[in-house]
C-alpha cells in the first residue's frame, strides 16, 4: 500500500468492488502526485474501467476510499469542476454539431461564454475539427467523435483528467494530437490518469505505470523501471514487461518476491 500523501492528486485506499460473487477489485491502493501522467494497464477484465468509475465517483466501491485533489469522490458537486472524464463510450448528442455539443457542455460547466468561445475555437482548430464543426455528430467518423469527446472532457480545464482508451480508433495523426495534448496538460500541472491497451502511448507520455491483474495492482513504477523488470532485461520493451507481470501466476509471484528480488519497479 502506498504511503498516505495528503497532497496526492489521486489517493485511493484499499479499493474493493464485488459484483455478486465476482471480485472485480481486490484491494487497490494508489497515491499519484499532481502533474503525473499515470498509465494504467491491464488485460481485458482486469478492472481498469471499474477503477476509473470509482475514482470519478460514478461507481461506489464495496470497500475503500478515494480522494481526488483532496475531495472525497462521494462529494460530486465539489468534484465535478475539478475532474474531466473521457469514458470508453463517450456521451455525445448525435443530433448536435460539435460546436453545439461543446457550447452545451460549456454552459453546463458554467464556463463564461467569452472564455468558452475562445477555448472551443482553439480546440476545434487544434483537432482539425473546424471545417466540420457545424455538421451533425451522427455524420462524424469514430475518430472525429473521439476528438470531440476529448475536447468535451478538457473544456473546463480540470485538475485531474481520466482518460479511458483516448486514442482508440484514431488515425496516427489524430492519435498524435491526443498524445501531444496529454503531454501539454501534464506540463501545465494537470494530473492524467490514462487507461489504454496501446503501450506505445504509455511509453510516449507516462511518468508512471500501474499494472492491474485480476483486480490487483501487480506492478508499479516508471516505464523504464517496468521495462527493466522484463525477463529480457534492460532492453526489454514495455510490452515485454506487461506480458511478464500479467502472465499466469504473476500476481502471486510478484507479491511474494517483491522485496526479495529488489526489482526496480515497485510490485504490489
Ligand atoms: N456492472 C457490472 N456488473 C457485473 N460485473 C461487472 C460489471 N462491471 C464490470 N464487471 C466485471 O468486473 C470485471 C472488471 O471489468 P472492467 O470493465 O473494470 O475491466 P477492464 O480492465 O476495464 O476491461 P477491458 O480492458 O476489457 O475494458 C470483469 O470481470 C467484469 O465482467
Amino acid at each position: 500500500m502506498p504511503s498516505t500523501n495528503g497532497d496526492a492528486a489521486i489517493e485511493a485506499t484499499d479499493l474493493r468492488k464485488v459484483y455478486g460473487s465476482a471480485v472485480a477489485l481486490d484491494g487497490v491502493s494508489l497515491s499519484i502526485p499532481p502533474g503525473t501522467v499515470y498509465g494504467f494497464l491491464g488485460p481485458n477484465g482486469a478492472g481498469k474501467t471499474t477503477t476509473m468509475r470509482i475514482l470519478t465517483g460514478l461507481t461506489q466501491p464495496t470497500d475503500g476510499s478515494v480522494r481526488v485533489v483532496g475531495v472525497d469522490v462521494g462529494d460530486r458537486r465539489a468534484l465535478a469542476p475539478r475532474v474531466g472524464y473521457l469514458p470508453e463510450t463517450p456521451p455525445l448528442y448525435e443530433e448536435f454539431s460539435a460546436r453545439e455539443q461543446l457550447d452545451y457542455v460549456a454552459d453546463l460547466r458554467d464556463i463564461p461564454p467569452s472564455v468558452a468561445d475562445e477555448r472551443i475555437e482553439r480546440y476545434l482548430d487544434q483537432f482539425d475539427l473546424t471545417d466540420d464543426a457545424d455538421k451533425r455528430i451522427e455524420a462524424y467518423s469514430k475518430g472525429m467523435k473521439q476528438k470531440t469527446a476529448f475536447v468535451q472532457a478538457v473544456l473546463h480545464d480540470p485538475d485531474v483528467l481520466f482518460l479511458d482508451e483516448p486514442t482508440s480508433g484514431l488515425d496516427p495523426r489524430a492519435a498524435r494530437r491526443i498524445r501531444e495534448s496529454i503531454a501539454g496538460f501534464a506540463d501545465d500541472g494537470t494530473t492524467v490518469f490514462l487507461s489504454t491497451h496501446i503501450l506505445s502511448v504509455v511509453e510516449a507520455v507516462a511518468d508512471e505505470v500501474g499494472v492491474l491483474l485480476d483486480g490487483r495492482l501487480v506492478a508499479e513504477g516508471t516505464p523504464e523501471e517496468l521495462q527493466s523488470r522484463a525477463e529480457t532485461g534492460e532492453s526489454g520493451s514495455l510490452e515485454d514487461a506487461f506480458l511478464a507481470v500479467t502472465s499466469d501466476g504473476a500476481a502471486d509471484v510478484d507479491a511474494a518476491s517483491a522485496s526479495a528480488e529488489s526489482p526496480t519497479a515497485e510490485p504490489r
